[in-house]
């Protein structure tokens, strides 16, 4: 494989919290079409990894590439704009705004018009609005939520209104989605429903990073893995290799399970 198949290549990523070390030279690299997934215990360093990786947590050191472009995590909406779109763990939508309206808001980083074609309504702004409109639509339908598109978010169910995040994610057209937690709070039907749109998203070429709780899920459907353990990374390989890992075996069963 060359390396243009490289999706992310992030190296080095420390990051302190006071006293904390909260991440001591964790990298990662995706590869283009793979679902990557990161696991490890409760406080192992996920969230902190992810928020650094996503420009809401500035890293103490690291490197940063996406698609073989550098980038700087600097701020949520530059990583958007270099093309990492993420959801999270606690649902974060437009409550009172329409299915439809938060996927055309996630499609906004995309767009080219800008204030003034926004303030004049001219043509061009017209034009880019009904194509992000159609594409909205079409994008409701992939996740399979289309009937919902004129419903306020928040009269969504749990499961539906994951899928809308992931729809509003798709629609960035991100080189890669990072999915935090995507199956927490949900029941034993939605993860059934939740693995078979990620698998289907992944078979359409795009490239995902998670955090999952759900060990069996992560396992199911990820195709490598890296265990985080206070901070550092202990394991990485495919799902059966790290299951095998002595070090991982011991961060999850031994120690009392921190
Ligand atoms: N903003 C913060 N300020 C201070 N300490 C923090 C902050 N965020 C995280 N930490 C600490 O950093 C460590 C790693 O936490 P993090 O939330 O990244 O772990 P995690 O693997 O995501 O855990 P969980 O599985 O419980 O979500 C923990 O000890 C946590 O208390």
């Amino acid at each position: 494989m060359s390396n243009s198949d490289i999706v992310l290549n992030v190296q080095g990523v420390s990051k302190r919290f006071g006293g904390l070390k909260a991440l001591s030279d964790v990298g990662i690299t995706i590869r283009r079409g793979q679902v990557y997934g990161l696991i490890g215990p409760n406080g192992a360093g996920k969230t902190t990894f992810f928020n650094v990786l996503t420009g809401l947590y500035t890293p103490d050191t690291g490197s940063f590439e996406l698609a073989g472009q550098p980038y700087k995590p600097t701020a949520v909406h530059l990583v958007a704009k270099a093309g990492i779109a993420r959801t999270f763990q606690n649902i974060r939508l437009f409550a009172e705004m329409t299915a439809l309206e938060n996927v055309m808001v996630g499609r906004h980083v995309r767009t080219h018009s800008g204030l003034v074609g926004a303030v004049f309504r001219t043509a061009g702004f017209k034009a880019e609005e009904a194509a992000i409109r159609k594409r909205a639509h079409e994008l409701l339908d992939y996740v399979g939520i289309g009937k919902y598109a004129h419903f306020r978010s928040r009269t969504l169910s749990y499961g539906d209104q994951r899928r809308l995040e992931i729809a509003r994610a798709l629609a960035t057209d991100p080189q890669l989605i990072a999915l935090d937690e995507p199956a927490a709070g949900m029941n034993a039907t939605e993860k059934v429903n939740l693995r078979e749109l990620i698998d289907r998203i992944r078979k359409d070429n795009r490239t995902i990073l998670l955090i999952e709780h759900d060990v069996k899920l992560v396992m199911g459907l990820c195709d490598r893995v890296t265990v985080l353990d206070y901070g550092s990374p202990i394991a990485e390989g495919t799902p059966a290799e790290v299951q095998k890992n002595e070090k991982v075996i011991e961060a999850y069963l031994g120690t009392g399970g921190h």
